[in-house]
């Protein structure tokens, strides 16, 4: 059997398997990679929200790692819930040394609200971990909270993608999910670019509710895909298109905000 390329995910477990870890691997296994995980935390957590949230010590982030680097080996790399500035410290000096592309989705809090980030671990994302990225994709939130760009409609996109990319990400690609769908005018749009060139990332916005893990699912989805060989834009497209078919079939999970689907393509 021929080795599938090789996919590892640095991020925080989320028991209710929409987002997180869970959905990464899911999402890597679903795009034809072997995935491979860095625990960062552990979150009880559901359709309803986060119920409770433990970080793992520094030392057992590192110690994961280089289990995986050094013997298995990775060909892209996808971050996610880091939640302390000591670890977001931790996973940017690993990045460092690591010669393969990789995504930095800088999870600021849940659907939900609830904080999955420290406030006090901001200043090390912009200086220490964004620089590490081929690609960053902060949702608007992420880059309100880190660029001080509020983005109200899709013009604005192009003016928070470049203060992104004022903190040393190669491209970075802003996600307009979070658009209201009268600005939006029915679509789900992003913006790719690395300050030459510009794609823009257009897809029909599904009215579904059950959209939780919708933005580790995107960035997992391009580490895949980088991991694949694609050039940044192609992946971003493939992924864009992967996680625009999990929202459309996004389902009923608990009494609360349901999971993307990440198993879409093998239901036909
Ligand atoms: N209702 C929708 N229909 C189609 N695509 C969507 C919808 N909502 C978000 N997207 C797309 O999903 C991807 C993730 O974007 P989003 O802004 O939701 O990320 P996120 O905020 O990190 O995720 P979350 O809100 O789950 O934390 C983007 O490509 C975005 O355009
Ligand atoms: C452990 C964990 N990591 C990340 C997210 C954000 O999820 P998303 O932005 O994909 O909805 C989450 N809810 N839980």
């Amino acid at each position: 059997m021929p080795t599938p390329p090789r996919a590892l995910t640095v991020a925080g477990s989320d028991s209710g398997g929409g987002a997180g870890i869970q959905a990464d691997l899911k999402t890597m296994l679903a795009l034809g990679t072997h995935g491979m995980s860095v625990l960062t935390a552990v979150t009880a957590q559901n359709s309803l929200g986060v119920q409770g949230a433990w970080e793992l010590p520094a030392e057992a982030v590192r110690a994961q790692f280089r289990s995986v680097v050094d013997d298995i080996g990775v060909q892209a790399v996808k971050t996610g819930m880091l939640s302390s500035a000591a670890l977001v410290e931790t996973v940017a000096a690993l990045l460092a040394d690591l010669d393969v592309p990789v995504v930095i989705d800088p999870v600021g809090v849940s659907k939900h609200g609830d904080p999955l980030l420290a406030e006090s671990a901001l200043d090390a994302v912009r200086t220490k971990l964004l620089p590490t990225a081929t690609v960053a994709t902060p949702n608007l939130d992420e880059v309100a909270q880190l660029t001080g760009v509020h983005v109200r409609e899709e013009a604005d996109l192009r003016r928070a993608a470049a203060a992104v990319l004022d903190h040393g990400p190669r491209w970075a690609l802003v996600k307009g999910g979070h658009l209201t769908a009268d600005t939006a005018a029915g679509e789900a749009v992003d913006l790719l670019t690395d300050g030459r060139e510009e794609h823009w990332l257009r897809a029909p916005r599904h009215d579904n509710r059950h959209t939780h893990g919708t933005g580790c699912t995107l960035a997992s989805a391009i580490a895949a895909q980088l991991a694949k060989g694609d050039t940044v834009p192609q992946a971003a497209a493939a992924a864009k298109e992967y996680v625009t078919g999990a929202i459309a079939a996004g389902f009923r999970l608990g009494a609360g905000i349901g999971p993307v689907d990440h198993g879409w393509r093998l239901r036909g």
